[in-house]
């Protein structure tokens, strides 16, 4: 488990003090897989550096497992950092050496027999889905299969938890589905906790339990990641959401004026947002009938996250100010929100 308590992290450069982390408190469960967004400069990186101590927070404790890392005197300091992994967006590999030689490079001067070490590192190729790459070198690799050494290597000291910094963001949508598939993978079959960093909501949908939501430094929003999708709460989530669905279209093209969101005597334009049960019932054909409206949708966006359906829609439709209300009371009754985007 790590547990970070009012973790703050100022630099100072030039006598300017930058205040990239600010108190802030985290626990983070074992074998949880954990996301960090946010954007460019949020503070994404140097709190998670702060897991490892690779940042040494200015303020704060640090526990892992319940042992405050900043206690710790040197030695004792290393043997707790071997238990965290670290992957990067630039893989990080030495250029010099082989495949076999990255992934064994973190087990060498530990006592381990060299027979010990060749049978280690060909377990995590195989893991890692990359035995037939032994002999290359990085430059021979691409991005994807980079990575995957990466995370070899980085499970080699048989860590307790992994820390990804934007492990995917120099990858391909495909390729990246495949490291985040393996990640899950590897949760699964070892229970290694996965903190992730990214500044993509659709990573977070792909694979997180939970997410943190990061801006100036703070935490903003922390929630379970159906929760964070079905009811954001900050602003700047709402924006990560917005940016991975086509429904935002909507603002821009009622700020356009397009003739799509022109409206006669008597239409509004509604947008319902539902998940779960929800989306096993026919609402729309049900609220037709019941209240003899045509709602006609204009956009959809369905979602699965974490096994659950996520929908959104945005209708148009004319009704009466009360049967509005009635209708509106219905769906909210069914766990179905609506926000009425625009009337005639
Ligand atoms: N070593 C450093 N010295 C001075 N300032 C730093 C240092 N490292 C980070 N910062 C500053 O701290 C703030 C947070 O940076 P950080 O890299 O943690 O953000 P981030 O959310 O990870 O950004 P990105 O997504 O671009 O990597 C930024 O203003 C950055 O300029």
């Amino acid at each position: 488990m790590i547990q970070l308590i009012d973790v703050s992290k100022t630099f100072i450069s030039d006598n300017v003090s930058v205040h990239a982390v600010k108190d802030v408190n985290l626990t983070i469960d074992q074998s949880e897989i954990f996301g960090v967004i946010g954007f460019s400069g949020a503070g994404k990186s140097t709190l998670v550096r702060c897991i490892n101590l690779l940042e040494r927070p200015t303020k704060g404790q640090v526990l892992i497992d319940g042992v405050d890392l900043l206690q710790l005197k040197e030695r004792d300091l290393r043997l707790h950092r071997q238990k965290i992994g670290m992957i990067f967006q630039q893989f990080n590999l030495l250029a010099s050496r082989t495949v076999f030689e990255n992934v064994a490079f973190p087990l060498k001067h530990r006592g381990i027999s060299k027979d010990k070490i060749k049978e280690k590192v060909l377990s995590l190729l195989d893991l890692v889905g990359i035995s037939d790459k032994l002999c290359s070198y990085p430059s021979q690799l691409s991005g994807g299969q980079k990575q995957r050494v990466a995370i070899a290597r980085a499970l080699a000291s048989d860590p307790s938890i992994l820390l990804c910094d934007e492990a995917t963001s120099a990858l391909d949508p495909q390729t990246t589905k495949s490291i985040l598939k393996l990640l899950k993978d590897v949760n699964r079959k070892l229970g290694i906790t996965i903190v992730i960093i990214t500044h993509e909501m659709s990573v977070i949908k792909e694979i997180c339990h939970r997410v943190a939501v990061m801006e100036n430094g703070n935490v903003v929003e922390l929630n379970d990641v159906i929760s964070t999708f079905s009811n954001p709460q900050a602003s700047i989530t709402k924006d990560f959401i917005n940016s991975t669905s086509t429904l935002s279209r909507i603002d821009e093209l009622i700020q356009e004026k397009s003739d799509i969101v022109k409206l006669n005597q008597g239409e509004r334009i509604w947008r319902l947002d539902f998940y779960g049960s929800e989306t096993k019932e026919p609402i729309i054909a049900y609220i037709s009938n019941k209240y003899n409206i045509s709602p006609s949708i204009i956009f959809a966006n369905v979602e699965v996250v974490s096994d659950t359906v996520l929908g959104s829609i945005i209708v148009l439709v004319t009704v009466s100010d009360q049967i509005e209300k009635d209708v509106i009371q219905y769906l909210n009754d069914k766990q179905i929100k609506v926000e009425v985007i625009k009337y005639a």
